[in-house]
């Protein structure tokens, strides 16, 4: 009998596959009970839980079954429609409408978008420490980045007006200028540092963005996952004149093996966009938009909401105890920012210029999973201090487990507390 608490928490819907019978059934839970498996003898699976069951079959089964239109399943996008009005409806500007375009995860609506919009050797406005996908999908452009500091509230106004002031805005009407095309960011909870961009600072961003004619890509999986009850205003919602392209993701609070990613923007660029869809993947899984239509339609927007609302609530619970763990056993050793939501602590180590191979090494050796700094910038060859913990899917007990040796020289340490003198080399 297999229960996963981790699981049953966060999935909120189980699948029965009877291989002999031409049917899927949904279960879905309403939130928040506890699932239990059974693997029975046969091929196929059977989930016992609370909350409704969807049965797919006949008509439904063969659509599910079938190709889709590039944009996604109508009753899907329609669905997604009403949820970015309810959270993101456009500032005043009612002309101004928003189309959606399905993706197989946000990942790869990323990278549709830089194929659409990037040439080799572009420029790129990007905020530093930055989501090493992004990194990874801008690599082959070949590209100059223009890094922006962030501090506590995430991309600072001041680093990206110096940043553009080499060029004037009359760059942006000159083919032959390499003004950059983009600002790419992530407004709530970052990853890796779990800083939001402070609100009062959205404005003069996109501001800035129409100054010098940018687009924005606000890539915003973890925006459901913000701990503070209230959302601060998209990119999208104060975009009033069409150069906002924004990314959620289903990956963070239904399931990220679904594969499913939504594009929201002015239909002339997601029209655009589309297109590099058509000719990759053609569309996103059809069977995966129908489960997820099929929860999503019996919950409405307010249930979607109200299931998001517990994961975010799961979040804030995990990152508190990673938080106390920190505070028991890393102090004077690192320092930390306290994430505004999200699922990464991001952390600076004292005293250790890189910590790729206490991480890459010594951590992994003692089976810690973590992420060294480099990978989080346009330069990975440049070693960093930084490091990367996930408390997504660790039990509060793992995360206060200190590894022994780890122990020994943090007591060590506190002997020779000499600051500078204390090594984070906590797994040798
Ligand atoms: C800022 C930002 N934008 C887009 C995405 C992509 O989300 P999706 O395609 O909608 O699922 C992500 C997902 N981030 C990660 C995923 C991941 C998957 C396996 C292993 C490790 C992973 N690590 O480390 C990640 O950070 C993200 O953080």
């Amino acid at each position: 009998m297999l229960t996963s608490p981790i699981s049953s928490v966060l999935l909120p819907f189980w699948l029965d596959v009877s291989n002999h019978a031409n049917a899927i059934r949904l279960h879905c839970r309403p939130v928040y009970l506890t699932c239990t498996a059974a693997r029975s003898r046969s091929s196929s699976f059977t989930w016992s839980s609370g909350g409704g069951t969807f049965e797919l079959t006949g008509a439904a089964l063969n659509k599910a079954l079938q190709y889709a239109p590039t944009n996604g399943m109508p009753e899907l996008t329609k669905w997604l429609s009403a949820l970015q009005k309810k959270m993101h409806a456009p500032s005043g500007n009612e002309s101004l409408s928003h189309d959606i375009l399905i993706t197989p995860g946000s990942q790869d609506g990323l990278c549709k978008i830089f194929e659409m919009i990037l040439n080799p050797g572009d420029s790129i406005v990007l905020e530093e420490p930055s989501y090493p996908g992004t990194l990874a999908g801008l690599r082959p452009f070949d590209l100059k980045y223009i890094s922006v500091e962030t501090d506590g509230g995430g991309m600072r106004v001041d680093s990206l007006e110096r940043a553009m002031s080499k060029w004037s805005p009359a760059d942006a009407l000159n083919p032959a200028s390499d003004i950059p095309k983009l600002i790419y960011l992530q407004p709530s909870s970052s990853n890796p540092t779990g800083v939001a961009i402070a609100p009062e600072r959205r404005l003069p961003i996109l501001q800035i963005a129409k100054k010098y004619d940018m687009l924005v890509i606000e890539d915003d999986p973890y925006y459901y996952l913000n701990f503070a009850k209230e959302f601060p205003r998209s990119f999208l919602s104060l975009d009033n004149d069409g150069r906002v392209l924004r990314l959620d993701s289903f990956s963070k609070v239904l399931s990220s093996g679904l594969r499913l990613g939504f594009v929201t923007g002015p239909k002339p660029l997601v029209d655009r966009v589309a297109l590099h869809l058509q000719v990759s993947s053609m569309h996103c899984s059809s069977l995966s938009q129908t489960l997820a239509f099929q929860l999503l339609n019996q919950w409405g927007v307010d249930g979607f909401l109200a299931h998001a609302r517990g994961v975010a609530d799961f979040y804030r619970s995990q990152c508190e105890h990673m938080l106390a763990a920190a505070n028991k056993h890393l102090k004077g050793l690192a320092d930390w920012n306290v994430p505004t939501g999200g699922m990464f602590l991001w952390l600076k180590a004292r005293g250790i210029a890189d910590t790729f191979g206490l991480i890459s090494e010594k951590a992994l050796a003692k089976q810690v999973v973590l992420v060294p700094g480099n990978a989080f910038y346009a330069d990975d060859a440049a070693p960093s201090p930084f490091l990367r913990a996930s408390f997504s899917s660790v039990s509060p007990a793992q995360m206060d487990e200190p590894a022994p040796a780890f122990v020994a020289r943090r007591d060590s340490a506190v002997t020779t507390r000499g600051g500078a003198g204390a090594k984070l080399n906590a797994f040798d």
